[in-house]
């Protein structure tokens, strides 16, 4: 027993002595690296990764992910974000800006021994969710050392399930709106401490869509902390960057002296083809290309579906897939990596994959539909040719497109050649297609819609001197997709082209009130209907002569007197707010409504011969019995319970009267007390004090459980630090012996570990292909497992990572 107890001792003794060495190597490199990033010479050029002051950890995050030298922009950013300064980064697409602000975040934080009771350390905001699922991917790869907790917020998940996630995150990569709701909405979300905020494509984060946003986000953090913008087209709009009360920052434009501003190793083409002949330019083009990787840009989601859903059943002979905001989350997802990992394939999409996507291997980029500006044709160009490797950008225009977006790119600096199709290899795809919607309205109606989205695209755009609506062939547009006519378009009068970048947001408001009644074309339609009488959007949408296709089917359904039985509601699909002059709804027709004589006349008519009856339940809505199902429902207390109402809350006064909690004031009353206007005054005084009341208590309460967990955390400090004096003093007694001393004191370098509650971010068992550090011992060789943060498949991988960063 005696040499067991004695050996223990030995090993524990061992054990306190390597720790407390650990730590004090630990505090020494700190300070070193400290004082390494203070001596930096930011303008100094510097090749390497090995040459930066950085960490232990993300020296070995960057090796394990093979990432030796430094592109450009990292070169020059990377230094004065170190030291702490504001950054305006811009350069070329595919320069590697992700990695020239993802160092920086880890770095400051780690210099600043950031942990989990620290609270939010950086927030870096994407402007799309597939971005900020990139962005979070090269973090995991790169930050894999590091011990911080790093979350994804991008929605399509429940708020509360986030809510209780996000407590304990240091970095979180999201877009802009989700995080303002978590700013507003999650208490637990600490930002006291808040020290950098980085936008990646900021210009569009700036812009207008986002604008609003992203002031209420900065409202929600302390003044002083460091801000880093980056993008390809970074504009200094100094209105932008006093709003984000940038101070004195360093603008990083590697590429501003270059020639061009798209990659060297691009190669840009445009064709002049006109409206009616894009599809079949385009089919050609993919026949003509089937072993390669292409991304074909349209100018909205129903173009992307509609060229999507034609050529899929058209069977050109390579996989197609196609991304549009409207997706869901998951299968937006699934279609990324789906395309990140074809070989050969075909990605028709929207601008939503304009920007950042870093897909592999892309070999031509085709803009069907030309991009609203020169920035927005850098973007997409730019989702090939990335860092270093070669890429191909072909650019659709119509003949009167072609002078103002030429004048445009070359203002950008964006060289490019036009080429001509050969003629015996274009194939006519109208004839097919004319076909296949005849057969299949489904993609009739789809056609349609892609039609009028693309037509209204055209219209909202600010740039008139590249974008001619009334010079477009719509007519021969209309057959080349195979629609037997042009379907009639409304548009609003005095649009606010500014804000033509949420135009699908904006096509909502294109067929409400203060339409004007031109057509597809422009031209002026003279009104039919008696202008004092009220006509609804179905009735306008009936009235419709063009919508030849389903002309058929919904005449059946107008009734004589001019009443209509509503086609499917489920027709508008995930666009069914978007497209109000094709919606429909279910109605049934009951009691002192207009319809009631027609219901009943058309059930009179249907197979069984129903007679419609009418049942009233508790003074409610008469329930229209007129189907079987209608007719068991009768017989079933509990269905019908739902029909019963809730009934009436009733409070009772002191005397046991009972009324209802709101009760209007009886006139004279109110009178009695007053004139309404002082005593409008007063209630508002009175509410306007109460919420007062109320605020300052809430952030009193706030105040409060801020204290408490700050004293908690001072007590575990305390505690710690007693148990290090205890250690200490413990320490000085042991003596270091034999081979153990030696190895402890002078032992072989191990990389600094992040502190306890740092320990390593990423929690993914597999083993990645990407893990090149030789493993030295069994110890090391489990750190590797645990810290490899492995592939990403589903979004609920991801969501699980958020939620289990903390190591
Ligand atoms: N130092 C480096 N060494 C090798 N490859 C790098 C380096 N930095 C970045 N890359 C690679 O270059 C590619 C492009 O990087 P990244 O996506 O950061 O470009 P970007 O400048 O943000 O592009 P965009 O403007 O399109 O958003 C990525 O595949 C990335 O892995």
């Amino acid at each position: 027993m005696a040499p067991a107890r004695a050996s223990h001792g030995k090993q524990k003794a061992h054990n306190d002595s390597s720790r407390i060495l650990k730590r004090k190597r630990g505090q020494d490199e700190l300070s070193t690296l400290a004082q390494r990033v203070d001596d930096l010479d930011p303008k100094a050029s510097i090749k390497n990764f090995s040459e930066l002051p950085l960490s232990e950890p993300t020296a070995s995050g960057l090796e394990a992910t093979h990432y030796k030298t430094l592109t450009d922009i990292q070169s020059r950013a990377i230094s004065h974000a170190l030291k702490g300064r504001d950054i305006l980064g811009a350069a070329k697409t595919g320069s590697g800006k992700t990695l020239a602000f993802l160092v920086p975040v880890l770095e400051n934080l780690y210099r600043k021994q950031w942990t989990e009771y620290d609270g939010l350390g950086a927030l870096i905001l994407s402007p799309t969710r597939e971005l900020a699922v990139q962005i979070f991917e090269v973090l995991r790869k790169v930050g894999r050392y590091h011990g911080f907790s790093a979350g994804l917020v991008i929605g399509g998940k429940s708020l509360r399930e986030e809510q209780e996630r996000l407590g304990r995150m240091n970095i979180l990569v999201c877009t802009p709106g989700r995080m303002l709701q978590h700013l507003d909405q999650t208490a637990m979300l600490e930002t006291h401490n808040f020290q950098m905020l980085v936008m990646d494509e900021a210009d569009r984060i700036m812009d207008m869509g986002f604008q609003k946003t992203v002031d209420a986000i900065i409202d929600h953090l302390p003044k002083e902390h460091q801000t880093m913008l980056f993008s390809a087209t970074q504009t200094k709009k100094v209105s932008d960057l006093a709003r984000l009360s940038l101070k004195d920052p360093e603008y990083v434009a590697v590429h501003e002296a270059a020639a061009a501003a798209t990659p060297a190793t691009l190669q840009q083409h445009y064709v002049v083809t006109p409206l009616p002949q894009k599809l079949d330019t385009l089919w050609s083009f993919i026949r003509s290309n089937l072993k390669s990787k292409t991304v074909v840009f349209l100018s909205s989601g129903k173009q992307v579906r509609f060229v999507y859903e034609s050529f899929r059943h058209l069977q050109p002979g390579i996989p197609l897939l196609h991304l549009h905001g409207k997706q869901k989350q998951g299968g937006r997802m699934d279609i990324t990596t789906k395309f990140s990992q074809a070989q050969h394939s075909v990605l028709f999409a929207t601008d939503v994959a304009a920007r950042g996507l870093d897909f592999p291997a892309v070999d031509w980029v085709i803009q069907m539909d030309c991009p609203e500006d020169a920035d927005t044709y850098i973007h997409r160009v730019g989702r090939t040719a990335r860092y270093e490797q070669v890429g191909r950008a072909v650019l659709f225009l119509d003949p009167s497109e072609e002078k103002g977006m030429l004048k445009q790119l070359e203002q950008k600096k964006v060289p490019i050649e036009r080429i001509n199709i050969k003629a015996n290899k274009q194939q006519s795809i109208k004839n097919q297609l004319q076909n296949m919607c005849f057969k299949d309205p489904e993609l009739k109606y789809l056609g349609q819609k892609a039609f009028i989205s693309y037509v209204k695209s055209v219209y909202v755009q600010k740039d008139k001197e590249i974008f001619h609506l009334k010079e477009l062939s719509l007519e021969d547009l209309a057959s080349s997709m195979g629609l037997p006519g042009a379907p009639r378009i409304k548009f609003i009068k005095g649009d606010d082209t500014k804000e033509r970048k949420n135009a699908s947001r904006k096509m909502t408001q294109l067929s409400s009130d203060g339409e004007d009644d031109s057509d597809a074309g422009g031209q002026k339609k003279p009104k039919k209907n008696d202008e004092n009488q009220v006509r609804t959007r179905y009735d306008r949408m009936f009235e419709r002569r063009n919508q030849d296709v389903l002309a058929d089917h919904y005449s059946k359904l107008i009734n004589d007197d001019g009443t209509m039985v509503a086609p499917d509601a489920d027709k508008g699909g995930e666009d069914a707010d978007e497209d109000a002059d094709f919606l429909s709804v279910k109605r049934r027709f009951a009691a002192g409504d207009a319809g009631l004589d027609q219901a009943k006349s058309d059930s009179d008519d249907s197979d069984d011969q129903r007679a419609t009856k009418m049942v009233q339940i508790d003074g409610k809505e008469p329930l229209v019995i007129d189907s079987k199902r209608r007719e068991k429902l009768l017989k079933s207390k509990k269905k019908l319970l739902k029909f019963k109402g809730k009934g009436t809350k009733l409070i009772y006064d002191d005397e046991g009267n009972a009324h209802e909690v709101y009760e209007m004031e009886d006139e004279d009353h109110f009178k009695a007390r007053g004139d309404a206007d002082v005593q409008r005054e007063r209630f508002l005084a009175e509410e306007t004090e109460r919420t007062r009341h109320a605020d300052l208590e809430d952030k009193e309460l706030a105040r409060e459980k801020r204290r408490e967990k700050k004293e908690k955390r001072r007590a575990r400090e305390r505690a710690l630090a007693d148990e290090e004096a205890e250690e200490e003093r413990g320490a000085q007694l042991l003596p270091f012996v034999g081979d153990d001393a030696e190895s402890v004191a002078s032992g072989p370098e191990e990389p600094t570990r992040p502190s306890k509650k740092q320990r390593v971010s990423a929690e993914s068992d597999d083993e990645s292909e990407e893990e090149p550090r030789p493993r030295k011992s069994k110890s090391k060789a489990k750190k590797s497992k645990s810290a490899d943060p492995g592939p990403i498949e589903t979004l609920q991988d991801l969501e699980a990572l958020a939620s289990g960063l903390l190591g």
